[in-house]
């Protein structure tokens, strides 16, 4: 079992757990707009990392990617949602990859 992996079996298991002893929990309780927020915040520190501050780019990075299991989980998805449809575009060109969700669509 990879390190997402166990993070999203974790997510998973603080389902449930005490809001106050919980940050999982917490968000949770908070409901899916507070979790988007967050994951929306995260997202732009990793821009200024990225931009400015380099070194704090993993760190960023990896709080991101916690906020974004956060999110699927509470929408019932995980990441292997994520790596299907990333296995469906393989061998797709960018192009060619949207053209075919903008006919879905
Ligand atoms: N990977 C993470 C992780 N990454 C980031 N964070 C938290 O995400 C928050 C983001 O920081 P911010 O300063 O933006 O947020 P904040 O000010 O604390 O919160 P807000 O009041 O803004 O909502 C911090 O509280 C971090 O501790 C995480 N919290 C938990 N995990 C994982 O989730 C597991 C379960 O955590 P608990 O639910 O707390 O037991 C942990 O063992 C970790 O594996």
């Amino acid at each position: 079992m990879d390190a997402f992996h166990r993070l999203e079996a974790t997510i998973r298991d603080r389902r449930t757990a005490d809001p106050a002893t919980s940050y999982v929990a917490s968000l949770f309780a908070k409901g899916r707009p507070k979790i988007a927020q967050k994951l929306g915040e995260e997202a732009v520190e990793t821009v200024i990392a990225a931009m400015a501050q380099p070194d704090k780019l993993v760190s960023e990075a990896a709080d991101l990617m916690f906020h974004l299991c956060v999110l699927l989980a509470d929408a019932g998805l995980d990441l292997d949602d994520v790596r299907a449809e990333l296995d469906r575009r393989e061998g797709l060109s960018g192009h060619a990859e949207k053209a075919a969700r903008t006919k879905g669509a």
